[in-house]
């Protein structure tokens, strides 16, 4: 049915709206409960309970937060461990080797299934991770063919919504969008030649519509349908495709099915019309809906197209992305007369607090484009961000109750909470003019002003070094003397083994760095707990052969946060986790200020580590792009130059570990491909950058210092340039899952200096047997100069337990043994 559009729709969430919200808790409830689980501490149902518990205070919150409870409002955005598998288990899409798991009875995966897809079982791999879009989240990779099993198996969503209904709360349920489900799929083993997950679009459609279905019988005036894809232009797929996907979907979800209309809900939220399914809205976070420089009403015009469709709103991410266009009269865009236009005002990605005039302006310049209402919302999830800002103080140890934050600097910042509240200031000033909101207006230009004036925003002498700064510091001497002096300094043999750098972090270092926090071990005492684990890694090395050595990285609880703690310029938080992938999480460091270093950081680890050994141990450095790419940055100066200030920093340190006698250093990078801009226009500045940023810190070390870096969580193909641009000496890079695949490309784009790929896939508890990394290492010396190939994990251990990570490693170890002698 198509709707009609002189329909009069009450514009969708006046009050405003946020596009999702953090699940895993303010005090990681979720992860605690997940991974006691997964333990066998509890059972299914305490994990439920916990769960339940969280979702219903998370919603209850979000409306005591101002977010409007009865009409969709709430994003109802949970999940038990990542919303693409959400969306594999809503399907009961499992790949052939995990279909045992689905109940018969009602085609649901249980919590073990679920899981079990997300972390594999004896030799059955999980599901592939990578990166969500341009952020530190990483998603599950669905597999598709032919015959994966696809239909509405799951109801866990329209639970969610009756439990939520249930607690007083009228939600927004929130999925992935059946297009960028698709689109982010990849085709399974069992796929058939030249098939693309895209190919299960009316499957997959038919499948939401049941779902869409089911909410509109429970009386849900909305759902939330992500579609990021569509502001990229990087992917593989051809843009006419996704085009076409986007109209087939819609069409069978909003316009053959009747819509539920809001506006006449009665007072219990129930709605009486023979709605097929809730208003939908369709989010699109991360960027912009059109490509900068091309015509508005293009045949690439995302926003042209979603406003074809008879969808009832459309979230725009107005903090990446630039205020649209329109091609229709008046510079209109044709078809959003009868949709709300969600402004996404509110920075999703980042931690500062709005300037709400600057965000009040953005939200009304829409105005032009038609809409038939404009409302506030976050540009992307608050996934991204953590919990509460006035949550930071310490929850134990000596300072228990102290402050972690600077005040002066929590005077600057929102996380979740605070914009669900700035979101809804901005959303009452569009709907009643800004003097209603001027109070708060004033107090955020306030706090912008005291940010800009701030001591240590501005440091002139680390400007004073930048400015200096001249091409000679960006590059290293001619390649092959550094070949010949490294070559006479470290005598490595052919193939040479080496690991990433971490080595597990038991539950002893843990334990002990919490004591260390909590006050109950003091500095000298830790500092002993993590030298006696540097040296069990150093004597293990030595024992299992390998050829260059780490120190393990005991010492650090991240190494994005672990530098960040020790640079001027940085903040660290108390609480504020953020969901990285499953139960794990980070705690991005807040970088607010010029960037330097006070003293050394790394030098004693890694001297202590070579005191102990004659084979070469690896200074251990994280890369400047990480450091920005894991850190929530400051958004008042372009990137490349904050990127530079933190290489300065890292450049003193590589002649630190130089000047102590450390003759091969590593400098992470991998996140190098992860800020990669979603659009290729964007693409060139970046690795332009980002690339210079590296070569700053490390263009300063000798020749005979062997300069490594490692990448890893992305597909490198679009970075082979950038990587042969780093300059390093070597570059280890995930590759075993792939099977090696990175090798031919570099070896096509003539690369021609060391190369690790990753022979042993860390993300798994399997321990490959000597043949399979025999095999892979052939894999790699086939396809490029064997003189140049390392032999090492695909990533650092940190995560693995020695169980694994022994037998694993000695089988590299041999592995490269049998290959070399065959070379
Ligand atoms: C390599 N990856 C990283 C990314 N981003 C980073 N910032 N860092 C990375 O390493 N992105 C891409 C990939 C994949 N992502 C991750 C992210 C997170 C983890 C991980 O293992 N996280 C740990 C927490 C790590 C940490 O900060 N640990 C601290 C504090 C530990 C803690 O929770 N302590 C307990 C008490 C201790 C105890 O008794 O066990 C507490 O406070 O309650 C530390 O070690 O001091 C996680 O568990 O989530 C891996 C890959
Ligand atoms: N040196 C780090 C790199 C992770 S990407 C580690 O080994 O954990
Ligand atoms: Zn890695």
């Amino acid at each position: 049915m198509t709707t009609d559009p002189t329909t009069t729709r009450r514009p969708a969430f006046p009050g405003g709206t946020i596009l999702g919200y953090p699940r895993i808790g303010r005090r990681r409830e979720l992860k605690k409960a997940v991974e006691s689980f997964w333990s066998g501490r509890s059972d299914a149902v305490d994990l439920e309970i916990a769960a339940g518990t969280l979702r219903r205070d998370t919603v209850r919150r979000l409306a005591a937060l101002g977010l409007d409870p009865d009409d969709g409002s709430v994003p109802g955005s949970f999940s038990y461990y990542d919303q693409v598998l959400d969306v594999v288990a809503l399907l009961g899409a499992v790949p052939a080797r995990f279909a045992d798991l689905i109940d018969p009875d009602d085609g649901s995966l249980e919590p073990e299934g679920y899981f079990t897809v997300a972390r594999g079982r004896g030799e059955d791999a999980p599901l592939e991770m990578t990166k969500w879009f341009d952020t530190n989240y990483h998603y599950l990779v669905p597999e598709i063919s032919e015959s994966t099993p696809i239909s509405f198996a799951d109801h866990r969503i329209v639970r969610e919504y009756a439990e939520a209904k249930e607690a007083g709360v009228t939600t927004r349920p929130v999925l992935v969008g059946p297009v960028t489900f698709l689109a982010l799929s990849k085709a399974a083993d069992d796929a058939g030649e030249g098939f693309h997950p895209l190919d299960r679009l009316d499957d997959v459609v038919a499948a939401y519509a049941e779902l869409l279905r089911a909410l509109a019988a429970v009386g849900a005036p909305w759902v939330q349908l992500d579609e990021p894809v569509l502001v990229t232009d990087t992917g593989d797929l051809d843009p006419e495709r996704l085009r076409a996907a986007v109209a087939t979907a819609y069409r069978a979800l909003a316009t053959d099915l009747v819509p539920a209309d809001p506006a006449q809900d009665d007072a219990d939220g129930d709605t009486e019309t023979e709605a097929e399914r809730p208003a939908i809205l369709v989010a699109t976070p991360f960027g912009g809906l059109q490509a900068p420089g091309r015509p508005a009403g293009g045949p690439d015009d995302a926003l042209a197209l979603l406003a074809a469709t008879d969808v009832e709103a459309i979230a725009i991410d107005l903090v990446r992305g630039a205020v649209p266009t329109g091609a229709g009269p008046g510079g209109t865009v044709p078809g959003l007369a009868t949709k709300t236009l969600v402004a996404g005002v509110v920075d999703g990605h980042n931690v500062w607090r709005s300037d709400l005039a600057a965000r009040l302006e953005v939200a009304e310049s829409l105005r032009p484009l038609g809409a038939g209402a404009v409302t506030v919302g976050t540009s992307t999830s608050l996934l991204h961000v953590p919990h509460d800002v006035d949550d930071e103080t310490f929850d134990d140890g000596p300072d228990a109750g102290r402050l972690a934050l600077d005040p002066r600097l929590r005077d600057w910042l929102a996380f979740a909470d605070q914009k669900v509240g700035e979101v809804t200031v901005l959303a009452r000033a569009v709907a009643e003019g800004r003097e209603a909101v001027a109070e708060a207006l004033a107090a955020s230009s306030a706090a912008a002003a005291s940010r800009r004036a701030a001591t240590g925003v501005v440091v002139p002498a680390v400007r004073d070094r930048l400015a200096r700064l001249s091409d000679g510091d960006f590059a290293r001497g001619a390649h092959d003397e550094r070949v010949a002096a490294q070559r006479a300094r470290l005598g490595l043999p052919a193939l040479p083994t080496t690991t990433i750098g971490s080595f597990p972090q038991t539950t002893d270092i843990r334990t002990a760095r919490a004591a260390w926090a909590k006050g109950e071990l003091d500095d000298a005492a830790y500092t002993t707990a993590m030298r006696a684990e540097v040296e069990r890694v150093v004597r293990l090395q030595e024992d299992l052969g390998l050829d260059v050595l780490v120190h393990g990285e005991p010492e650090r609880n991240d190494m994005v946060q672990y530098f960040a703690e020790q640079l001027d310029g940085f903040a660290t938080t108390a609480l504020g986790w953020v969901q990285s992938y499953g139960s794990r999480c980070v705690r991005p460091p807040i970088l607010w200020g010029d960037v330097s270093r006070p003293e050394a950081m790394t030098v004693e680890w890694s001297q202590y580590a070579q005191s102990l050994t004659d084979k070469p141990v690896k200074g251990m450095l994280t890369g400047p792009v990480t450091i920005l790419a894991w850190s929530f940055v400051r958004d008042d100066q372009p990137l490349g130059d904050t990127a530079n200030q933190v290489a300065l920093a890292l450049r003193d340190e590589v002649a630190d570990l130089e000047a102590a006698g450390i003759g091969v250093v590593q400098v992470d990078e991998p996140a190098l491909r992860e800020l990669l801009p979603l659009r290729r226009a964007d693409q060139d500045d970046y690795l332009r950058w980002s690339v210079g940023s590296f070569r700053l810190a490390t263009a300063g070390a000798a020749a005979a210092t062997q300069v490594h870096t490692h990448l890893c969580y992305s597909e490198f193909g679009e970075v082979v340039g950038a990587i042969d641009g780093l300059d390093a000496d070597v570059t280890s890079l995930e590759a075993a899952r792939s099977r090696m695949e990175i090798v031919p490309e570099l070896a096509d784009a003539g690369y021609s200096r060391g190369v690790g790929p990753g022979v042993y896939d860390i993300h798994s508890p399997r321990v490959p047997s000597t043949a399979e990394v025999t095999e892979l290492l052939r894999l790699a010396v086939k396809s490029i100069d064997p003189s140049l190939v390392w032999v090492n994990p695909d990533c650092g251990l940190k995560t693995r337990g020695y169980a694994e990570v022994e037998p694993a490693l000695r089988h590299l170890v041999a592995a490269a043994r049998e290959v070399r002698a065959a070379i």
